[in-house]
C-alpha cells in the first residue's frame, strides 16, 4: 500500500521526505520491522521507541513515524520521516488504514469491565456459534479464529496486532467477532477506530490503580468504550452503570440487573449448587428458565451480559439459553476438581478484591463445612488491592495459605507482607507458604470430607513470573498430580 493511504487522516506536523514509497509491513516494535516497513516510534512508559529508529532503518524501514524531531536520522534520504503530535493514536489510525478497516466489515461486540471480562466472551462467542455464525475472540486466555486458538500475550492487542488478527479472521470467513477491552487499550488508543456494533459493560471495582491513579480515571477510560459503539448493553446493579449509560447517550441500549423490574433483562430465583446455577430470566414481558454450569450469582452477572448483547446482535433468546446451558465452562473459572477423599478445589482466576469476594461468597453458599483460601497479588501492579484482599480471604474463609501469584520484579515476601496486613485484621487463622507448589500441597493435604479449597489468582495461567522469568506452573496440573498421588 501507497504510504499516503496508510498516513490518511493522520495529524502530521511536518513532513521530510516523499509518500510514494510503496510499504509492506508496519510496527511500533523495531523488531518487527522488515525491508519496506513503517515504524512508529512510541514514547513508552519503560523504553523510548525512538531510541530503536536506527534499528529499525537497518531492518528496512521506508517510512518512520516519529514524536521528536531530534530522532531523526541525518543521511537517510530514502525513508520518509513523519513527524506526529501523538504515535499511538497515529498507529492505531495508521493500522486501521493499513489493513483496510476491517471492523467494518463484520460485527464486533467489545466487553469491558474489571472481571468478568474473559467469562462473559467465551458466553458469547459460543452463543454466536449456536446461531451459526462464523466467529472470533480476542481476549486474556487466547485468541480464537472459529475454534481454532492464537496465542496472545495481552488482554487486548496493540493496535497493529489488533487490526491484523481482524484482517485474518476476515480472510478466514469470521463474520462476527467478540473482544475483551481493558481500559488499558481504551487509554492508550488501541482500539481506536475499531467499530464496535454493541459495547458490554460488566462492572467496575478496585483493580490497576497503578496505572490510572484514580477510580475515576479507570471509569472514564472504560467509559470511551460507550461513546463509540452503536449499542450499550449495561449492568445497572453496578454503581457505575448509570454514568455508562449516560455515556452512550442516543444510542440503543439495554440494561440487566438481578432481582429488579426497572431493567430489560433481569434474573430472579437464583438456585445455586456446586455444578451451575438455575435462575428465572425476564425480558420484554416473558419469562424463561435458565441455567449456566459455572455457579455463583457473578455467573448470573455474565450469563446476562452475554445475553444482552447476543439480543443486540439479533439472536433469539432460545438460542442464548441452549448455548448458556451446555457450554458454558471456562478454563480457570471456577473450575472444580473432585478429590478422592470428598472434598473439592476449585481452582479460579480471581485477582482483585471484587472477584475474590465474589467467588468466596458462591463458595459460601455451597460448602458444607470449611473453606481453605489460597492465594496471593501480582508484582508490579496495584498495590492498594493486596490488603484488601487480605482482608476479604481472611473474612470469608476459615484458612488461608498467603502464597505467590507472579511476583514479577518485587520481592515475594514484601507482596505477602502486604496482604497480610489486611488478613491480619480479621482474626482468621492463616499462614505464609511463599513457594506457590508448596501452598497449594499443604491447603490439598488439610481438605476432608465437605471442605472447600479455593485456589485463587493464576486461573488458566500455565506460568509463574519471578523476577523477569517465566517458569511454567499451573495450578490445575498441581491439584490433579497430588490427587493422583493420593489415589496410589
Ligand atoms: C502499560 C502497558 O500496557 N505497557 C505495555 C507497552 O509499553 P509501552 O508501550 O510503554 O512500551 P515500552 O516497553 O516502554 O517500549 C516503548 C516502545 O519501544 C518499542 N521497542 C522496544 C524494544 C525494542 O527493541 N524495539 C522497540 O521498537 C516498543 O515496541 C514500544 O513501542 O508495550 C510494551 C511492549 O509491547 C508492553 O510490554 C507493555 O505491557 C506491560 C508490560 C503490561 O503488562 N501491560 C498490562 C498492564 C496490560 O496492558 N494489561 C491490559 C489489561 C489487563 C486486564 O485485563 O486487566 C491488557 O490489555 O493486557
Ligand atoms: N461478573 C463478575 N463480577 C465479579 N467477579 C467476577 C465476575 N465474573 C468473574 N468474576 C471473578 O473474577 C475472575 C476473573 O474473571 P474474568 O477472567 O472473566 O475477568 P476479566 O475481566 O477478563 O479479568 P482480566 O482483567 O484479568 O482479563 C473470575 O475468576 C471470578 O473469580
Ligand atoms: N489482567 C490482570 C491479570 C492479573 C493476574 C494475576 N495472576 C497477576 O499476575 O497479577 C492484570 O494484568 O493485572
Ligand atoms: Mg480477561
Amino acid at each position: 500500500m501507497k504510504l499516503n493511504k496508510i498516513i490518511e487522516g493522520c495529524d502530521v506536523q511536518s513532513l521530510i521526505g516523499g509518500t510514494e514509497a510503496d510499504v509492506t509491513n508496519i510496527s511500533n516494535d523495531s523488531r518487527r520491522i522488515k525491508e519496506g516497513g513503517l515504524f512508529v516510534a512510541v514514547t513508552g512508559f519503560e523504553l523510548d521507541g525512538h531510541k530503536f529508529i536506527p534499528g529499525a532503518v537497518a531492518n528496512g524501514a521506508k517510512a518512520v513515524v516519529l514524536e521528536d524531531p531530534a530522532a531523526v536520522l541525518k543521511g537517510h534520504a530514502d525513508v520518509a520521516w513523519i513527524l506526529v503530535r501523538d504515535s499511538r493514536e497515529e498507529l492505531a489510525r495508521i493500522a486501521a488504514n493499513f489493513y483496510g478497516h476491517p471492523t467494518e466489515k463484520m460485527t464486533l461486540a467489545g466487553v469491558t469491565g474489571t472481571n468478568g471480562k474473559t467469562s462473559t466472551v467465551f458466553l458469547i462467542q459460543n452463543i454466536l456459534k449456536h446461531a451459526g455464525r462464523k466467529t472470533g475472540l480476542i481476549g486474556t486466555i487466547e485468541n480464537r479464529i472459529g475454534d481454532r486458538v492464537v496465542a496472545t500475550e495481552r488482554t487486548t492487542p496493540e493496535a497493529d496486532e489488533l487490526q491484523a488478527l481482524f484482517a485474518r479472521m476476515l480472510s478466514e470467513g469470521v463474520d462476527s467477532v467478540v473482544m475483551e477491552v481493558s481500559s488499558h487499550a481504551l487509554d492508550l488508543h488501541r482500539v481506536d477506530h475499531c467499530k464496535f456494533h454493541v459495547g458490554v459493560y460488566t462492572n467496575l471495582t478496585l483493580d490497576h490503580l497503578d496505572y490510572h491513579e484514580t477510580m475515576e480515571n479507570y471509569r472514564d477510560a472504560k467509559a470511551k468504550l460507550f461513546e463509540r459503539c452503536q449499542a450499550a448493553v449495561v449492568n445497572m446493579d453496578d454503581p457505575q452503570g448509570g454514568f455508562m449509560l449516560q455515556k452512550a447517550a442516543g444510542k440503543k441500549k439495554l440494561t440487566y440487573g438481578i432481582g429488579r423490574e426497572d431493567v430489560d433483562l433481569s434474573a430472579k430465583n437464583l438456585r445455586e449448587r456446586l455444578d451451575g446455577v438455575h435462575f428465572t430470566l425476564t425480558h420484554e414481558g416473558r419469562e424463561w428458565e435458565a441455567y449456566m454450569q459455572t455457579p455463583g450469582k457473578f455467573s448470573v452477572y455474565n450469563g446476562l451480559a452475554a445475553i444482552g448483547c447476543t439480543l443486540a446482535l439479533g439472536i433469539p433468546m432460545e438460542i442464548a439459553l441452549q448455548a448458556l446451558a451446555t457450554e458454558s465452562r471456562i478454563r480457570g473459572r471456577f473450575e472444580a476438581f473432585p478429590s478422592p477423599t470428598g472434598y473439592v478445589a476449585i481452582v479460579d482466576y480471581a485477582h482483585a478484591p471484587d472477584g475474590l469476594q465474589n467467588v468466596l461468597q458462591a463458595i459460601r453458599e455451597m460448602s458444607e463445612k470449611r473453606v481453605i483460601t489460597v492465594f496471593g497479588c501480582g508484582g508490579d501492579r496495584d498495590k492498594s488491592k493486596r490488603p484488601v484482599m487480605g482482608r476479604i480471604a481472611g473474612e470469608m474463609s476459615d484458612y488461608c495459605i498467603i502464597t505467590s501469584d507472579n511476583p514479577r520484579t518485587e520481592s515475594p515476601e514484601r507482596i505477602i507482607t502486604d496482604v497480610e496486613v489486611g488478613m491480619q485484621k480479621t482474626g482468621c487463622a492463616y499462614e505464609r507458604i511463599t513457594d506457590r507448589k508448596a501452598a497449594i500441597h499443604k491447603a490439598l493435604s488439610m481438605g476432608e470430607k465437605g471442605d472447600v479449597v479455593l485456589i485463587a489468582g493464576k486461573g488458566h495461567e500455565d506460568y509463574q513470573v519471578l523476577g523477569k522469568e517465566k517458569i511454567h506452573f499451573d495450578d490445575a496440573e498441581v491439584v490433579l498430580e497430588f490427587f493422583k498421588e493420593v489415589r496410589k
